[in-house]
């Protein structure tokens, strides 16, 4: 395929689509802000229909049309299925239309490409972040559910997703959930045989195999990252919000065990395994840290936090637990609530302003502290502070603010203030200062929110960090489940092997390989 020159679009490049102008929509507002490209809620002026618009990023491309963005369509175009998000058509511009600020777009590229999805309300970061929502266990499952259905369609069609987390999971108000974001995604061959990246998935949901260099993997990545959404909805915040590689590693083996002959036998094949391989053995306290779980959710995730990638259940094991089997029922899509939209993007961009005004109040009051007394209250919504942020895109080195990757959501629970390992340098530097060419874990990597992709040596040689001395400890100290166990939208009281998304154990998810 033909590339354009720098700064030029090549139509021709695309796969199909593009004959349509993106005049044909009226952007409404910004939805999101991603490493590639701002994302908008629009309206297609000749049907009224509400669409989302994603622009393709262009200004760091030297390369022509970004291979992410061609990865993206292709793979869209290949995938056909409800839980996975429908990218309608690809639409261009001249490089003439405005933005909402109403500057010129298109100096750094004479012209723009879109892609249009169906739209969706939320994203489930965005969802969870609503102050005083609580997650049922019904509600739970179905999302759960409709997650491991949508990933189990994408391996049976030799598609890793290599990005879930939370803010790629769309959620429409009819309580369908779509995986989204497919920028990152790869087919795949069954017998694991082709040199991979193993810098991808955002790091608090990236598995250890790939943490340890991996390079041959499949699937199971992706299952790695639904265990840890499914604990954090269960749990009502991130479970292992890493700074950085090493401590992402530290912490997983912390609450998973230190790999041995028995739990990972292959481990000390992975590449950086000699780097990393911890200094004393710890043994596996998922079951303990977790206890207040229910037994079903705790085989469940016990099995998709494995850490031998070949014992880690398949999206199809999962979807055989008892979990999704046993009272409550996973409820029906429909029965959820309606909420209003919610996009991580605009929670973001919302604690941001609240910050802001937080901080102008206390310069205020000590500038004028007599005066203060007799000002308003300032109005405390239980959010995070957006400085809050958590590690961005895998292969990022850029954005640090807005498009940061998870946010310090918490699930159904009210938000208080950070603490600990959770909270986040605010000068930008959201990697915990990982400096692979300087040789040290520690001392402000300067690229951005994460270490840069490549094949050096894994985390400059620096080793993991010791473990802390005290119990880790549920984090933040974790008094009850985060979530109502009330089945209040699901028909309980069905028998095992039916429930009330109108499917049985045996049954195809919804589409033959
Ligand atoms: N079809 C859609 N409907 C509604 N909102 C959407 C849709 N697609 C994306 N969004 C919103 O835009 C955000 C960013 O979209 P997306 O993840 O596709 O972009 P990205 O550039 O790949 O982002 P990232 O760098 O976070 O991976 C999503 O988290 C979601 O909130």
């Amino acid at each position: 395929m033909a590339l354009a020159a720098p700064g030029q679009l090549n139509v021709q490049e695309l796969p199909s689509w593009g004959s349509r102008s993106v005049d044909c929509f009226e952007k409404l507002e910004q939805i999101g802000e991603g490493t590639y490209g701002q994302v908008y809620m629009a309206r297609e002026i000749s049907t009224g229909e509400i669409v989302a618009l994603k622009k393709i990023r262009m200004d760091n491309e030297k390369e022509g049309f970004p291979i992410t963005a061609i990865r993206e369509i292709k793979i869209l175009k290949k995938l056909n299925h409800d839980n996975i998000i429908k990218l309608k058509e690809i639409v261009t511009s001249s490089g003439n239309e405005r933005d909402e600020q109403n500057n010129q777009e298109g100096n750094m590229f004479k012209g723009g490409i879109y892609m249009v999805f169906e739209y969706m309300d939320h994203d489930l970061t965005g969802l969870a972040d609503r102050p005083g929502l609580r997650f049922t266990v019904p509600q739970i499952k179905c999302y759960m559910k409709q997650l491991l259905t949508g990933l189990h369609y994408c391996h049976a069609n030799q598609v890793l997703h290599r990005d879930i987390k939370g803010s790629n999971l769309l959620i429409d108000n009819e309580g369908k959930l779509k995986l989204a974001d497919f920028g990152l995604a790869r087919f795949f061959a069954n017998d694991h045989g082709g040199n991979l990246t193993n810098r991808v998935i955002t790091l608090w949901y990236r598995p250890p195999e790939l943490l340890l260099g991996a390079t041959k993997y499949g699937p199971a990545v992706d299952l790695w990252s639904v265990g840890c959404i499914f604990a954090e909805l269960l749990h009502g915040k991130p479970i292992l919000p890493g700074k950085n590689e090493p401590e992402q590693l530290n912490k997983i083996f912390e609450l998973c065990g230190s790999p041995d002959e028995t739990n990972w036998p292959d481990a000390s094949k992975t590449p950086w395994y000699n780097n990393f391989k911890p200094s004393r053995s710890m043994k596996r306290r998922v079951r303990e840290m977790f206890r207040h779980f229910d037994r079903h959710a705790l085989d469940l995730l016990d099995h998709l936090l494995a850490l031998d990638p070949n014992q880690r259940w398949t999206a199809k094991q999962a979807l055989d637990a008892d979990y999704f089997w046993n009272d409550p029922l996973p409820c029906d899509p429909k029965s959820l609530p309606k909420y209003e939209s919610s996009h991580e993007f605009q929670t973001k961009k919302k604690r941001q302003q609240q910050r802001q005004n937080e901080e102008q109040a206390k310069r205020q009051k000590i500038q004028h502290p007599q005066q203060h007394a007799r000002l308003p209250p300032i109005q405390h919504v239980g959010q995070a502070p957006s400085h809050w942020h958590g590690p961005n895109h895998p292969m990022s080195n850029s954005q640090a603010s807005m498009s940061s990757g998870p946010s310090h959501h918490h699930y159904g629970k009210p938000r208080g203030p950070p603490a600990g390992p959770n909270r986040y340098p605010s000068n930008g530097n959201q990697s915990g200062g990982y400096n692979p060419s300087r040789g040290s874990q520690v001392g402000g990597y300067s690229g951005g929110p994460y270490p840069p992709q490549g094949r050096g040596p894994p985390y400059a040689g620096s080793g993991m960090p010791v473990p802390g001395p005290g119990p880790r400890g549920a984090p933040g100290g974790y008094v009850g489940p985060p979530y109502s166990q009330s089945a209040q939208y699901g028909g309980s009281g069905a028998a095992r092997g039916h429930n009330s998304m109108g499917s049985n154990r045996n049954q195809q998810y919804g589409w033959q390989q």
